[in-house]
């Protein structure tokens, strides 16, 4: 895709509080790091929808054309139970609770997070690196920021020191908090923190001897604080300063605003040109969350297993319901507005099956290049996903004339319009056709089916030279024939 597209991408910037125009650091390169998933639970609808939207703004920058090194981290130790670094390590918790390595609990829902995003058709980012793979990296930078003399020692835990960051640099400007009102704010130190002040940060925390996650430091045995393992692992692969960073708002502070101190207290440099924060799900108005049990899980809405929705949705229409809303817009969760979009996918997948049987004429009623241009402007403006529906719905309605016969189209706005809608619907909202894929996998199904039974009639005329050919070929292609007493079986590998 031409780059003259992206020319008036804006994008809203929670450091400024405006739209502003997207320019990369680098001509024609994007670097992108999103904070990823502590693994000690399953995701849930609300974690999914943050990352939904961070894959469709990766989606559209790679259709513009640009070059993404998209990073999405795996936080597998140091995220404590509450922001005052204070409480267990939420995977150590979990671990102890059900008696299995915290290892163990990293490998189950790191798995569940993987399996649970390819069901709602995300791509994979560039690079998905490990907090416990990087703790040499977060190791060097508290050094750096020690000797700098924004961070100290005590009792073998390191603490950025807040108030002295604050003195040449300004803690807050992500949040808009000022450190005064949070002084003004905060609860008397408690008898037993070891902190200089409370609003101070924990670089790295010393293990206690029944602390199993641990790893030997400069000031002993200990692991790193959860604000740390970000900046290590974005800019080990996305440089000191990088185009986006995101997150859902929740983490704006203390986590992002504590990774930009970090950043400016080591490297001296701010570490990010535009902050992007996507809003919230909430369920009965409420944020889902797992610490409230507000919520609900992919797999109970696909199953419709579940005590708050009436039938079960698709993933296709989940995702649907996800990209009708702006992704800076809180959206609530509800059968209602379920039902509401499962109406809108069906409408939109029926549009698009239609296009291609439409019957051409001499002259196009429909203007495809200036509607074409409409959908451009709606991503353009901050990726607004809603006002690229309702253009795809426009679409849809002339579709929806043309063949009734109240209105014709050309050949060649015909082909426009079909790969118009294919863009943006499959490759930039990432919605897949259930129907059709479903389609594809009945029509596999008996492909395969026909072939075992050529199989078998090699095999009973002892021409196994033919038999085993069809065997191989077809692992080659992934597909695994089982032979039992009941006949012969296939998976896909
Ligand atoms: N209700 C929600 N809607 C959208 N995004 C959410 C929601 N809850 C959490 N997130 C996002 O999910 C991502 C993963 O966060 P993380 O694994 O730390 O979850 P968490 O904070 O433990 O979840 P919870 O808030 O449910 O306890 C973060 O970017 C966070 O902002
Ligand atoms: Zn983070």
């Amino acid at each position: 895709m031409q780059l003259y597209k992206n020319q008036q991408l804006k994008v809203h910037n929670s450091l400024s509080g405006k739209k502003e125009p997207f320019e990369p650091i680098n001509e024609g390169h994007i670097g992108m790091y999103v904070c990823g998933p502590t693994v000690y639970s399953n995701v849930h609808l609300g974690n999914c929808r943050t990352f939904m939207s961070f894959d469709m703004i990766f989606r559209y920058f790679k259709h513009l054309g640009y070059k993404v090194r998209y990073v999405r981290n795996i936080t597998d130790a140091g995220h404590l139970e509450n922001d005052a670094d204070e409480g267990e390590d939420k995977i150590a918790k979990k671990a102890k609770l059900e008696q299995i390595e915290p290892m163990e609990v990293v490998q189950r829902y790191t798995v569940d997070f993987h399996n649970t995003l390819q069901q709602f058709n995300f791509l994979p980012p560039s690079i998905e690196p490990t907090a416990t793979g990087h703790i040499i990296e977060q190791i060097e930078i508290i050094k750096e920021i020690i000797d700098n003399g924004f961070a100290y020692e005590i009792n073998g835990s390191v603490y950025f020191d807040v108030i002295k960051f604050n003195e040449t640099n300004d803690y807050g400007k992500l949040s808009g908090r000022k450190l005064e009102d949070m002084i003004a704010n905060t609860r008397e130190l408690t008898a037993q923190s070891e902190k200089r002040n409370p609003q101070d940060f924990a670089l790295w925390k010393k293990a206690e001897p029944q602390h199993i996650m641990r790893w030997p430091s400069p000031w002993g045995d200990g692991f790193p604080g959860w604000h740390l393992e970000c900046t290590a692992m974005s800019t080990k692969y996305l440089g000191e300063t990088f185009d986006i960073h995101g997150g859902g708002m929740d983490l704006k502070f203390p986590h992002h605003e504590c990774e930009i101190a970090q950043s400016e207290a080591s490297s001296g440099k701010s570490p990010v040109k535009y902050w992007l924060h996507a809003n919230m799900l909430t369920l009965n108005g409420k944020k889902m969350s797992k610490s409230t049990g507000n919520n609900i899980y992919p797999s109970e809405i696909i199953t419709g297993e579940n005590d708050i929705l009436s039938k079960a949705y698709s993933a296709s229409v989940v995702r649907f319901f996800m990209m009708q809303a702006h992704y800076t817009s809180i959206l609530d969760l509800s059968d209602e507005a379920l039902l509401a979009s499962e109406k809108g996918y069906y409408r939109l997948m029926d549009g698009m099956d239609n296009v291609s049987k439409l019957n051409t004429g001499a002259s196009s009623d429909f203007d495809v290049k200036s509607w074409l241009q409409k959908c451009y402007d709606a991503m353009n403006d901050d990726f607004n996903t809603p006002i690229l529906i309702s253009q795809l719905f426009e679409a849809v309605k002339h579709i929806n004339l043309i063949k009734e016969g109240k209105e014709s189209i050309t050949e060649a706005d015909k082909t426009l319009l079909q790969n118009t809608m294919t863009t943006f619907v499959h490759e930039i909202l990432g919605i897949e056709n259930q129907a059709a894929a479903e389609d594809n996998s009945q029509t596999l199904s008996g492909v395969v089916e026909l072939l075992i039974g050529l199989r078998n009639e090699a095999r009973s005329n002892k021409d196994f030279a033919t038999s085993d050919k069809i065997r191989d070929e077809l692992i080659a292609l992934g597909i695994q024939l089982k032979d039992g007493k009941d006949g012969t079986t296939f998976s896909l590998k």
